[in-house]
């Protein structure tokens, strides 16, 4: 098609979409949520999709066998790998941000290292640090269960700081966590491509900011400011636990252990750096997410939670809490697992791709410098693959003999070589809070002041980049004294 197309100078068409109107194209009819993604692709027959914005021209995919061809064939990966340039990241001071760097030679260095600390045999190192962060959740919905938001939150920012720098964080108040939120929330917002007039017309940053008609740099400033400070407190405590010898393992401990006694690069040290600041962005709201996904689907649904615990009373009993060394004896748990992360991708539109040249596909024309996205939850409510995809089914990764089958490619962490490079420590992370919490608490629907059960929605909010299920009220009760003894002799 290829050949054939430059041959006669005409291009295949577009993927299917809406047409866009002039100049801000589709900007009013973007699907603000996932699911319209999914009804998109029935409208228009088609499991690939185009649109505009404001000038910005986006290839969305459904499937996920459209998916692995873009993303993973030898012949297109490296193709797909790119980011797009956002005008407005620099001036942020967010270029340091591994998930937005273009591909090429500094994305593959700092990817490396993440690779060498995530990879599947490495994850296991933070295996102590995940088990005390787990003791300190339950603990923390003993004390007080109406809170379990809070807890939820305090859970994964903790776990993260600590496996990062050996920080503890005492409260969600940190500052290091309330300045990273705001930082990431109003960064997020400003490089969409609608975020800024900047993203749109990168020239006007030659405007005076006093001139008229210049755009405004107070979203900026104040992100610029707070990476500032989230960079440096963090880096304050590395150094302060160095001067007084209270040193607890991290990424970037362990790199300064590694540099004082056998050397180091100042770009290595900066690598380190970065990578460990893109993960707090990287791993915390991802986490909060399907730790809320999992709070709710076993609210509502008491039959899985009760399968599930059978099966960890029936395997390890109620004197010990589960470890990941049990992983492959909980089958069961397994599956609460993949249907957590199927029920709601956290990130249910991917992070921007780009293409690096033209391609043409299934008899459409992607230009190069298109923004690629995939849709996961659209490819995980897949009805074809799916059934029932809006019910909560741990059954459907079990096989007819009763054993786990082999759909365990959780799509939620992407596909190629952007793909999530954290997924082994996200996995464990999850994996070891479902089966503790399962092992020690019943979640079960709030009571009102009459004794009536509240009912709970079934929303799900997305904010444009993350999904996280809508504030809702249950009940965490403690299964029994033993389960509570177990909680109080760990922490
Ligand atoms: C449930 C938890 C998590 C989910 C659902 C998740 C999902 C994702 C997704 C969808 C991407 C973008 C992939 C793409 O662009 O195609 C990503 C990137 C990334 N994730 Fe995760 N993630 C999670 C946890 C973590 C953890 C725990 C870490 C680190 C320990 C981590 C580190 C990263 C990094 C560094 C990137 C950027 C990769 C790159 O651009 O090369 N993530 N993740």
């Amino acid at each position: 098609i290829k050949r054939l197309s430059e041959y006669s100078k005409i291009r295949p068409p577009y993927p299917p979409g809406p047409k866009p109107k002039p100049f801000i194209g589709n900007l009013l009819d973007f699907p603000a949520t996932s699911k319209e993604y999914v009804e998109w692709g029935k409208q228009y027959k088609s499991t690939i999709l185009y649109a505009e914005v404001l000038g910005t021209r986006i290839v969305i995919v459904n499937s996920q066998q459209d998916a692995e061809e873009l993303f993973e064939s030898p012949t297109r990966a490296r193709m797909y790998s790119d980011r797009p340039v956002i005008p407005i990241v620099p001036l942020m001071d967010c270029d340091y941000n591994i998930s937005i760097m273009r591909y090429g030679e500094e994305w593959r260095q700092h990817r490396k290292i993440c690779q060498n600390h995530f990879n599947a045999h490495a994850a296991r190192n933070y295996e102590s640090i995940q088990m005390a962060k787990v003791r300190q959740l339950l603990q923390g919905l003993l004390d007080t269960p109406k809170e379990f938001d809070i807890h939820n939150k305090m859970f994964s920012v903790s776990l993260t700081m600590s496996m990062m720098y050996g920080y503890e964080v005492e409260s969600v108040q940190d500052p290091c966590v309330t300045m990273a939120d705001l930082a990431l929330t109003i960064g997020a917002r400003l490089s969409v491509p609608g975020g800024s007039m900047l993203n749109v017309i990168p020239a006007l940053r030659h405007i005076p900011a006093w001139l008229p008609g210049a755009p405004s740099y107070e979203g900026i400033k104040q992100v610029r400011a707070l990476t500032h400070e989230v960079k440096r407190i963090p880096m304050e405590f590395v150094k302060k636990s160095f001067e007084n010898g209270t040193v607890t393992p991290s990424l970037v401990t362990d790199f300064y252990e590694r540099k004082y006694t056998v050397g180091a690069t100042k770009e290595e040290e900066e690598m380190v750096k970065n990578v460990a600041f893109t993960v707090y962005g990287a791993a915390s709201d991802t986490t909060i997410s399907s730790t809320g996904t999992f709070f709710y689907a076993m609210a509502a649904n008491p039959d899985v939670q009760k399968k599930a615990q059978a099966e960890i009373d029936l395997v390890i009993g109620t004197k010990r809490l589960p470890t990941l060394a049990d992983r492959g004896s909980l089958p069961y748990i397994e599956a609460v697992y993949r249907e957590v992360m199927r029920f709601n991708p956290p990130v249910p539109l991917s992070v921007p791709h780009c293409l690096s040249e033209d391609d043409y596909y299934k008899g459409y024309f992607i230009p190069k410098g298109d923004y690629f996205r995939y849709a996961p939850a659209a490819m995980t409510h897949d009805e074809e693959v799916y059934p029932e995809p809006f019910s909560f089914k741990p059954e459907r990764f079990f096989d007819e003999q009763g054993n786990l089958n082999t759909n365990d490619r959780i799509l939620a962490y992407s596909f190629g070589r952007r793909a999530c490079v954290g997924k082994h420590v996200a996995s464990s992370t999850m994996w070891l809070l479902i089966a503790s919490i399962l092992a020690c608490y019943n979640i079960g629907k709030a009571k009102d002041g009459d004794g009536n059960d509240i009912e709970i929605n079934a929303e799900f909010d997305e904010d444009g980049f993350l999904s996280h299920k809508r504030k809702f009220e249950c009940s965490f009760v403690v299964r029994s004294l033993a389960s509570q003894q177990l909680i109080e002799e760990t922490n």
